[in-house]
């Protein structure tokens, strides 16, 4: 959630000519903490999710279930939640301390953290769920007995004809700050941030935002009025819906910002390795969206897409039509091929495998910015990643804060900052703080269970890791990047869509990663004892080892980035190939998913053929799984990180539990959630093959969401067999 303020907000008209004020005080903010930080090393990894809840409330009568709007008493209630001696005896264990709850957009969202960061020790990647099961506890018991805390990532009847909300609200389409033809004022948080940037989008823009979602045909479906004409306007990115093609329309930020994600945010030694990081996650961005979408209905009708992605971006689109590209430039200064809530358009790292070829979409640059950057010491790289954050205006600004001490506040420079909302965020220190350089994964849908929450934060985490140790190389061209985020939200695209990925990704000339400039393994992970350990390996190494251990690393490199390694003992990944193929784990896999689990994908990977095209199109199962040709995939490098450090029995066990739910879905064993909520929708007695999901279907929906939550309705084709709620995990 962006920077929440106090005080009297401006509008557009205000707003407009502060702009290059806050511009320049914001890159003079920038520049303060670019030299107090720019050589400065952190604490290394700390990392916190983000986990975004809608409010739903129960009318048993009605047989209907409405968004409660009731965040702020709840916030309220919640913001004791520390000092509460009862609840924080309750506090799980491994938690180290009570978590924090905030405000989102919508007047029926919560949004909870952890209370303090986590490190990246195995064992407390263990404790997430723990933690996040809390988080929703915590919450639970400060609702109304009828209110259920929920996570679905878009709320199926939010602006549908029949009343929604709890109490009911009404548009107002003269005065509301939308404007919405669907939604009134009161579904949007009444912190002037939100209704300020409502309407000065809306401004800014010339027009209110216009959504068009593809529309999920059935066999009764009536075509909606205006399904024939020509689209105008619409969605970000290049997989438009063609003209004529029936869409859902919506119009007003909160359909966008209304919707919930789950987003981790890391801390990085250094500037570089954040750097680094960032580049990497770009293309995994889109991966990860295809794996966890779950948004197949808006404004009470199924889509034809699964995920929320293009709904927020055309939710947030400010820009003109000049900007827009449909007309001449003339008053504006940029074309601006995207919305500010948009994939990643420029890589950052300085590092020579980020290759200009690979920048190869229009990215607009404020240059005025680049220029003051580089004069004042920054590389191209980062003074063209800020200058072209810096190609938008601010949307919200308080007259009390107009004049700021640049060298006491960011606030200038987080008001453009936290108004790009892209797939991965770039995060400089704060003032005042020892919090470091941090990157933020955005692009994940939420999950409507914490053991999926959990499962894919350690995912990402864990790549993390494996990014920064065997310092991977994930570096394709962005405008493949940006075909695979469009293919990634189509409907089913997890089964059915390839995708582009980079087929080799260690690194074959290591002299180009520094590791005596810096220590390598992470400081919260067990340094093996006989480990020489952290980066201060005095030899080169050039080539995977073609014999490849069961991870596909060479001996020599492991023992450079580890100091030891003991992959065939350490009883994670066995290097004989067959775990995989056999569908067994290692022997001995307790618990949930039992069944079909294995935690050793890795097992079969080989040297990597670096013959050949640099990215192919590969199924979502290859991309995380791997394929014969060598290519690990990103649960291969993840389980090769897990086998280069050590790990204690009882916490291998827990984190199988969670990579194979990853492994699963990724192979079609497991379907997404967009995938369960479309076809509980479809298969319900109420469903007239309509594209309708009626009041009574989204009432059976939400009360089979929060049971499934709690594990008392089975789904084993989203969870597995054995999933079993906040029951035992069956590793002890
Ligand atoms: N030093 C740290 N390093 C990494 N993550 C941290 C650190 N401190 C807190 N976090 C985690 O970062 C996450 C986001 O917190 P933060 O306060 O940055 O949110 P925010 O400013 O609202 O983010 P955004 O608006 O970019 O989504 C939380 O999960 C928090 O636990
Ligand atoms: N809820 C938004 C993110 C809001 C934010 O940037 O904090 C999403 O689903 O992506
Ligand atoms: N919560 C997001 C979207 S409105 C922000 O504050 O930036």
């Amino acid at each position: 959630m962006g920077l929440l303020a106090l005080g009297t907000p401006l509008d557009w008209p205000e707003t407009k000519p502060l702009a290059e004020h806050i511009r320049d005080h914001g890159i003079t903010q920038f520049l303060n903490t670019w030299k107090r930080w720019k050589d400065r090393s952190g604490e290394g990894l700390l990392w916190g999710d983000e986990i975004e809840y809608l409010v739903a409330s129960v009318d048993e009568a009605d047989h209907a279930v409405r968004l409660s709007l009731r965040q702020s008493e709840i916030l309220k209630k919640l913001e004791k939640v520390t000092c509460d001696p009862k609840l924080a005896a309750m506090k799980p264990a491994g938690s180290k301390a009570m978590p924090v709850f905030h405000p989102e957009y919508g007047r029926f969202m919560i949004e909870s953290t952890p209370g303090a960061p986590y490190t990246g020790s195995p064992k407390d990647l263990v404790t997430v769920e723990a933690d996040m099961r809390f988080r929703r506890q915590i919450i639970r018991t400060h609702l109304l007995a009828n209110e259920l805390p929920i996570t679905l990532t878009s709320w199926p009847r939010l602006g549908a004809e029949t009343q929604f909300t709890d109490p009911p609200t009404f548009a107002e389409p003269t005065e509301s700050s939308s404007r919405s033809q669907y939604v009134g004022q009161l579904i949007t948080n009444p912190h002037a941030r939100f209704p300020t940037l409502t309407a000065n989008i809306r401004q800014r823009r010339g027009s209110l935002v216009d959504i068009r979602v593809p529309l999920y045909i059935d066999k009764n479906t009536e075509l909606p009025e205006g399904a024939k004409a020509p689209l105008s306007t619409g969605l970000a990115g290049p997989a438009k819906p063609e003209p004529g093609t029936p869409y859902i329309h919506m119009d007003a930020m909160g359909f966008g910002m209304g919707c919930c994600c789950l987003q981790i945010t890391f801390q990085a030694w250094n500037v570089d390795e954040a750097r680094q990081m960032y580049d990497a996650l770009v293309p995994v961005a889109p991966i990860m969206l295809a794996l966890t979408a779950a948004a197949p209905a808006f404004r009470g009708r199924l889509a034809d897409v699964d995920a929320r992605w293009n709904v927020i971006a055309a939710s947030v689109d400010d820009r003109t039509e000049e900007e827009r590209g449909l007309k001449p430039l003339k008053d504006d200064k940029y074309k601006l091929p995207k919305s500010r809530y948009d994939s990643v358009s420029l890589y950052i790292a300085n590092d020579a495998r980020n290759k200009p070829e690979y920048n190869d979409i229009s990215a607009p640059i404020n240059q005025a910015v680049r220029q003051r950057l580089l004069d004042n010491g920054l590389d191209d790289k980062l003074a063209s990643h800020v200058g072209h954050l810096f190609v938008r205006d601010p949307l919200v600004q308080f007259s009390e804060t107009i004049d700021q001490d640049d060298v006491e506040s960011m606030d200038h420079f987080e008001n453009i900052q936290s108004t790009n909302w892209q797939t991965v965020r770039f995060k400089p220190p704060p003032v005042n703080s020892d919090i470091g350089w941090r990157v933020e994964f955005r692009p994940m849908e939420i999950q409507m269970t914490d053991f999926e929450n959990a499962a894919f934060s350690i995912f990402i985490v864990l790549l993390s890791r494996a990014i920064i140790s065997f310092n991977l190389n994930f570096y394709m061209p962005i405008s493949q990047v940006d075909e695979n985020l469009q293919k990634a939200q189509q409907r089913n695209a997890a089964r059915a869509n390839t995708f582009h990925f980079r087929r080799t990704v260690f690194p074959h000339d290591l002299s180009t990663y520094d590791l005596e400039s810096r220590p390598v393994t992470p400081p919260n992970v067990t340094t093996p004892p006989n480990g020489a350990a952290n980066g201060t390996h005095p030899h080169k190494h050039h080539h995977v080892d073609p014999h490849g251990l069961a991870n596909g690393l060479s001996k020599t490199h492991l023992d450079r980035v580890n100091g030891t390694t003991t992959p065939a003992t350490n009883g994670f990944a066995n290097g004989n190939g067959k775990a995989a193929a056999n569908g067994k784990a290692n022997g001995h896999t307790p618990g949930h998913l039992r069944h079909q689990s294995s935690f050793s994908s890795c097992a079969s990977l080989r040297e990597e053929d670096d013959s050949g095209p640099e990215v192919v199109a590969m199924t979502l199962d290859e991309v995380i799984n791997g394929r014969s040709d060598g290519f690990p995939g990103l649960m291969g490098v993840v389980n090769a990180y897990l086998n280069s450090i050590n790990v204690d029995v009882v916490t291998k066990c827990e984190i199988r539990r969670y990579l194979d739910l990853i492994k699963m879905r990724a192979r079609g064993d497991l379907v997404t959630p967009a995938t369960w909520i479309r076809e509980f929708i479809t298969s319900h007695p109420s469903y007239a093959h309509d594209s309708l999901v009626t009041d009574d279907i989204q009432a059976d929906l939400v009360k089979a969401v929060d049971e499934l939550e709690r594990g008392v309705r089975p789904a084993p084709e989203l969870l597995g067999e054995d999933y079993v709620g906040s029951g035992p995990s069956g590793c002890l």
